[in-house]
C-alpha cells in the first residue's frame, strides 16, 4: 500500500518545505499534477519543477500529466527524473505507442482514466502498464467530492489484472480522505493520491497516520 500525497495542495512558495515534510511523515510517492489548461480548465507547472524537486527527495515521483497529446512531452519527463508517467486514455489517439515510448524512456508508464471512461478503453494497453490510475474526480482542481460511482471500476481491472497475470498497480485519485480511502483499498487499489486531505490541514503527519489507519 502506497501514498502519493499530491503537491497541487502544497504551498508553492513554499514546495521544497512541503515535499520534505511529508517524506519526513514516511510517504512512498510525491504525486505530481501537470495541467495544460487545455485537456484540463487549469494550468499548474510542468517538467521543470520536476526537475527542481528531483534531487531534494529520494520519493518516487509519480507524475499525473493532464496534457493533450503527452507524447510530445515524455523525454522531457525523463530527463526532468519522473519514475512513473500516467498518461489520460482521453488525451491521445496513440495511448499504446506512447506507454511503448514511456518505457523505452526509462520510466513506468501509467494510464489514467476519468470518471466518464470505461475500463475496456484501455484493455489493449494494460500488457504495457505499470499503473492504472482510476480517476475518482473529474481532473483539474484539487479538493473535489469523491465518486464511489469509480470504484467498480477498480474492481474490474483488478479482476482483469488477475485472470491475465499482470501485475500493474491500481491508484485511485480525488477526493481520498480517511473515510473513502477504506472503501478504494477493498475495491482493489493499492496507490492512493491525497492532495487537499493532506496539505489542507494543521497536522500533516496526524491526516498520514489517519490514512494508514483506514487502509488497516
Ligand atoms: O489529479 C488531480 C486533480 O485533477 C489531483 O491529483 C487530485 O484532485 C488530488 O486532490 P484532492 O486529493 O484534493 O482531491
Ligand atoms: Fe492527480
Amino acid at each position: 500500500m502506497k501514498l502519493s500525497p499530491s503537491i497541487l495542495s502544497a504551498d508553492f512558495a513554499n514546495l521544497a518545505r512541503d515535499v520534505k515534510m511529508v517524506e519526513e511523515c514516511g510517504v512512498e510517492y510525491l504525486h505530481i499534477d501537470i495541467m495544460d489548461g487545455q485537456f484540463v480548465p487549469n494550468i499548474t507547472m510542468g517538467d521543470n519543477v520536476v526537475k527542481a524537486l528531483r534531487p531534494i527527495t529520494k520519493l518516487t515521483l509519480d507524475v499525473h500529466l493532464m496534457v493533450v497529446n503527452p507524447e510530445r512531452f515524455i523525454e522531457d519527463y525523463a530527463n526532468a527524473g519522473a519514475d512513473i508517467l500516467t498518461i489520460h486514455q482521453e488525451a491521445t489517439p496513440h495511448l499504446h505507442g506512447a506507454l511503448q515510448k514511456i518505457r523505452n524512456a526509462g520510466m513506468k508508464a501509467g494510464v489514467v482514466i476519468n470518471p466518464a471512461t470505461p475500463v475496456s478503453s484501455i484493455q489493449h494497453v494494460l500488457h504495457l502498464t505499470d499503473q492504472v490510475l482510476i480517476m475518482t474526480v473529474n481532473p483539474g482542481f484539487g479538493g473535489q467530492t469523491f465518486l464511489s460511482e469509480c470504484l467498480e471500476k477498480v474492481t474490474e481491472v483488478a479482476k482483469i489484472r488477475e485472470e491475465k497475470g499482470y501485475s500493474f498497480d491500481i491508484e485511485v485519485d480525488g477526493g481520498v480522505d480517511d473515510k473513502t480511502i477504506s472503501a478504494c483499498k477493498k475495491a482493489g487499489a493499492n496507490v492512493f493520491v491525497a492532495g487537499s486531505y493532506i496539505y489542507n490541514a494543521k497536522s500533516p503527519q496526524e491526516r498520514i497516520n489517519a490514512l494508514r489507519e483506514g487502509l488497516r
